[in-house]
């Protein structure tokens, strides 16, 4: 199965769904429902750097995909007041792609680098003194004719997405003044988020409705999203004019999210872990192999979903699957020591 076209897969988007996600995507603070941690400690970062007349420290945003990494970005720089110029690590190739980034920067913009793990290591090493002095030594002329110029930059803030902050460099890391964690949303947060794009799509749903779609959205804002999209043209089809439970629950059986807001992909790694190797423990490249994804994939967007369920263990020996996990899928428990 084509892993890209997972109803559930939280990863990048195809453009149009892209166009639909800017008009769901909160401009505001107070549209941007949750992570409650992360909200009020920029809050305040923001505040006391505007009342300084400063730019604000460089921001380290990291969690799994579709948690809002991009969008809590865009409003930091709408709370600031700067304008953000947006580009990927992977993107950036060459040390002069970053000098051409930086030197677009109006004092004061953001400037917002995602998925900052995946930036060329000798990109990465120019990257050190424009985070922490606001130069870069460009080098001129070739053998012995070399020599180095000190460029000047604009002081800026710059806002780095990650899925997994264990992929950064320590040195890299440790230039971010502010370091963010995104958590996965309870499902009292998800409903809210719920009502608020059903709204935004005109799309009639009732509590129970929303709240059956939150429980199932894997925690994730981009999730809930699109299941809602989807359950919304289960009950057109069906004549049905509001989403309401019943509704909810056919049409996600039949999208095959289970009700842990597991996907075939999910249930997948657990049933090998358990036919195959009787539960773990496994390492992580070996479950990367058995299920046909690469490992950094596997670590930054279905482990840690499985982990907050309760269904995976992480032990020294490697990952193993819990009780929980066994049950969740009807499978009876080997009682022996595990
Ligand atoms: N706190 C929130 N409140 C309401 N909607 C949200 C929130 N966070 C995210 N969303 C919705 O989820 C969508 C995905 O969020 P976003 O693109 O910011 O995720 P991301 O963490 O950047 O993902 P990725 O790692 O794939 O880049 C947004 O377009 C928005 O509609
Ligand atoms: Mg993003």
């Amino acid at each position: 199965m084509d892993n890209n076209d997972r109803l559930t897969d939280a990863d990048a988007l195809n453009e149009k769904e892209d166009m639909s996600e800017k008009s769901l995507r909160p401009q505001t603070f107070d549209d941007y429902l949750g992570q409650e941690k992360a909200k009020h400690e920029l809050d305040v970062y923001i505040r006391a750097a505007k009342q300084r007349k400063q730019t604000l420290d460089h921001v380290l945003l990291y969690g799994p995909p579709g948690l809002g990494k991009t969008t809590l970005a865009m409003i930091i720089a709408n709370e600031m007041g700067v304008n953000i110029h947006t580009t990927t690590g992977p993107s950036i190739e060459k040390s002069g792609d970053l000098v051409a980034v930086l030197d677009e920067l109006s004092p004061g913009d953001v400037l917002f680098i995602d998925e900052i793990h995946r930036m060329p290591k000798a990109v990465e090493e120019v990257l050190y003194s424009a985070m922490e002095d606001f130069y870069i030594d460009i080098i001129v002329g070739q053998g012995t004719e070399s020599r180095s110029l000190h460029h000047q930059l604009v002081p800026y803030t710059l806002i780095g997405a990650t899925t997994t902050s264990g992929k950064l460099s320590a040195p890299l890391r440790d230039r971010f003044g502010i370091v963010e964690h995104m958590e996965y949303y309870s499902e009292a947060e998800l409903s809210k988020i719920v009502f608020r794009s059903a709204d935004v799509l005109n799309i009639k749903i009732d509590e129970d409705g929303a709240h059956e779609l939150a429980r199932r959205s894997r925690g994730t804002p981009r999730i809930a999203n699109r299941l809602l999209k989807r359950v919304r043209d289960f009950a057109q089809v069906g004549n049905k004019d509001k989403i309401d439970y019943e509704i909810a629950k056919s049409a996600l059986n039949q999208l095959q999210v289970d009700d842990a807001g597991l996907d075939s992909l999910d249930r997948r790694i657990l049933k090998m872990m358990i036919d195959l190797y009787g539960g773990g423990p496994l390492g992580i490249k070996v479950i990367a192999a058995n299920i046909g994804e690469d490992q950094e994939t596997i670590e930054s967007v279905y482990e840690p979903y499985l982990m907050q369920m309760g269904f995976l263990k992480r032990t020294a020996r490697g990952r193993i699957v819990t009780k929980k996990g066994y049950e969740h899928l009807g499978y009876p428990y080997p009682e022996e020591e595990k």
